[in-house]
């Protein structure tokens, strides 16, 4: 790989994996994973289930260990304290866990918390950033409700506001809009891309939503048992024979303007076809 951290001239990536293993319950699910992200990139991470996407976010947020060789903002992330980690990296867990009894304001607040000097407390600008975040994300007037009372959806956008209320250099989403309406889809999605825009901010997004991902996303990495299979534009990525392989599924991939539309096409019984 070129561009590594420290070459002279060359910006540093965002994050980089050589060889990258990893193992769940004393089962390998990843293996030799090479992954170079650029800052400001949007990398969707498009896999079937069980391809290893979460175990993959996870690693590089220091979350399960891992073999090889693997930075995030220039910080290995098993030889880094969790604090210091959190500065640089932020994670949209799948499923957050949710402490009883807190309110949405609290919990992103809590974003802060790498932020806070130690032994200190939350200063204005760290309330102002939690609060402007829960305004971009719809989230002020569920201020005071308590998290566990929330709609799946509701707690998808607190959990990313969590997230986003860290202001990290790397954002780890893992599956942002599975439970979200389609309002609240493009509105989540877009204000992360905002943020990408504006900010620099490097993104690296568990989807499946194959065709939100190629709207978003500029390059997908397709991993499938637990190894990168495709990795490149969606245009090469989202092939019809490529989706049937890897996901068995029968799609139409359309090129509207907006970008790739992957559109599951169903077999009619006793026509025979598979369609591709
Ligand atoms: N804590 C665990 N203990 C044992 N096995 C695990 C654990 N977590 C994950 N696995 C296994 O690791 C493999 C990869 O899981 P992972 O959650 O990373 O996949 P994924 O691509 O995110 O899947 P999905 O799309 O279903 O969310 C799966 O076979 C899963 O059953």
């Amino acid at each position: 790989m070129s561009g590594g951290v420290g070459a002279p001239g060359v910006v540093p990536p965002a994050v980089e994996c050589v060889g990258l293993g990893a193992s769940r319950g004393g089962v390998p699910v990843l293996d030799g994973i090479d992954l170079l992200v650029r800052p400001g990139e949007w990398v969707a991470m498009v896999g079937p289930n069980g391809a290893g996407k979460t175990t993959l976010l996870h690693a590089l947020a220091g979350l399960v260990p891992s073999t090889g060789t693997v930075t995030v903002g220039g910080l290995d992330p098993s030889q880094t304290a969790r604090r210091a980690m959190s500065r640089v990296v932020a994670l949209m867990p799948q499923r957050p866990v949710v402490p009883e009894g807190v309110t949405v304001t609290e919990l992103v607040r809590l974003g802060r918390t790498p932020h806070v000097p130690r032994f200190g407390t939350e200063s204005a600008h760290d309330r102002d950033v939690a609060d402007e975040i829960m305004a971009r994300l719809d989230l002020t007037r569920l201020a005071h409700r308590r998290v566990t009372a929330l709609s799946g959806g509701e707690l998808q956008r607190v959990g990313l506001a969590r997230a986003l209320a860290q202001e990290p250099q790397v954002l780890l989403l893992d599956e942002p809009t599975s439970a979200l309406d389609i309002g609240h889809q493009q509105q989540v999605l877009d204000l992360v891309e905002g943020m990408r825009a504006a900010d620099g901010l490097t993104v690296v997004a568990a989807m499946h939503d194959l065709t939100l991902a190629a709207q978003y996303a500029r390059r997908l990495v397709l991993l499938d048992g637990g190894r990168v299979v495709a990795d490149g534009t969606p245009r090469e990525v989202l092939q019809a024979k490529t989706i049937d392989r890897v996901y068995g599924a029968r799609v139409e991939v359309l090129d509207r303007p907006g970008g790739l539309a992957v559109l599951p096409v169903r077999s009619r019984p006793g026509d025979g076809s598979v369609a591709g």
